[in-house]
């Protein structure tokens, strides 16, 4: 079993603090890192991979620090979020190198099992140069497998991957959590982590906001308060009986209709067609007006 521990870890470039003070474990199985652009991801990985050192705090990887120990690199795979810059390589060229690299025993074999495992031998003898953004994907998935390593971190390992290709790539990160490989991959997008990730660690401007299942973390969004913007044909008397409601928290005018704040969104949402329906008022519009991820973020954040 290989476990990543992360101690009151600290990372600052100048004046500018990319990781604050973060605590985590990452254990076997499949782990997601969310959070938004610039919170801290990149950085994050960096330090968990032995590429960067903490400021501050400790990495270990089974009880031993990761920075400079290059027993631990061996048991490590990283692949990076920027594009391979070899792109006149081949597939296997590119893997093949990173074998060498590692002084692989067998690099030959090595590289063959690597590109088999992400299903990439037949398109191997091509250059990168002409593969789409899932097979550069894979063959940097390739490279990074290729001594057999016990970790594995990806760096939004799904952007710009058209979604049967994403698919394809989730199984087989799947398929190496349940044989027990310890994989971390990075994304902004919850409905992604949440599709593959068993456990997710959230961060946000460079600190641990939350950390849970899918299913903590999910409960954690949709119970935080929403904004809504409703419009009726009678926007007072709407009001009116929104005050009343337990589920609202503050109600308010604007030039177009009214801001509603809701605490609890089930409610809210089960109650408004029939409270609307008993006074007959006609609503036009209801619609959530701070739905963005950066508003959830700032919401786990803040509490
Ligand atoms: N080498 C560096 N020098 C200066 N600032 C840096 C450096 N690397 C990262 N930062 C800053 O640290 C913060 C966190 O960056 P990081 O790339 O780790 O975030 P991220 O969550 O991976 O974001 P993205 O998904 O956009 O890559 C950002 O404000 C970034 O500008």
């Amino acid at each position: 079993m290989t476990e990543i521990v992360l101690d009151r870890v600290s990372r600052w470039f100048g004046n500018v603090v990319a990781v604050n003070d973060v605590s985590m474990r990452i254990g076997p199985g499949v782990t997601g890192l969310l959070g938004p652009n610039g919170a801290g991801k990149t950085t994050l990985m960096a330090m968990m991979t032995g590429f960067l050192a903490p400021s501050s705090g400790e990495v270990t990887l089974d009880g031993r620090p990761l920075w400079r120990n290059t027993d631990a690199y061996r048991l490590i795979g990283l692949v990076p979020e920027r594009e391979i810059s070899f792109g006149y390589l081949t597939g296997r060229q590119f893997v093949r190198a990173n074998a060498d690299l590692h002084r692989l025993p067998d690099a030959a074999a090595a590289t063959e099992r690597a590109l088999e495992r992400v299903a990439m031998v037949e398109p191997a003898g091509r250059k990168i140069d002409t593969y789409s953004k899932g097979m550069r994907q894979r063959v940097k998935i390739a490279a990074a497998l290729v001594h057999e390593p016990a970790v594995l971190m990806l760096d939004e390992p799904f952007n710009g991957v058209d979604p049967r290709q994403r698919m394809e790539l989730m199984e087989l990160l799947r398929q190496m959590g349940e044989e027990g490989h310890t994989i971390l991959f990075s994304s902004h997008i919850l409905e992604e982590v949440e599709r593959l990730a068993r456990h997710i660690e959230v961060v946000v401007s460079g600190r641990h906001a939350a950390s849970g299942d899918f299913g903590a973390i999910r409960r954690l969004m949709t119970d935080r308060p929403v904004q809504y913007f409703l419009r009726s044909d009678d926007d007072r008397a709407l009001a009116t009986l929104l005050v009343a409601q337990p589920s609202v928290r503050a109600v308010r005018f604007t030039d177009a209709g009214i801001d509603v704040e809701v605490s609890d969104l089930g409610q809210f949402a089960h109650g408004l067609p029939r409270w609307a329906r008993e006074r007959d008022l006609l609503l036009r519009e209801v619609s959530p007006s701070d739905e963005s991820l950066e508003s959830v973020f700032s919401y786990l954040v803040a509490r």
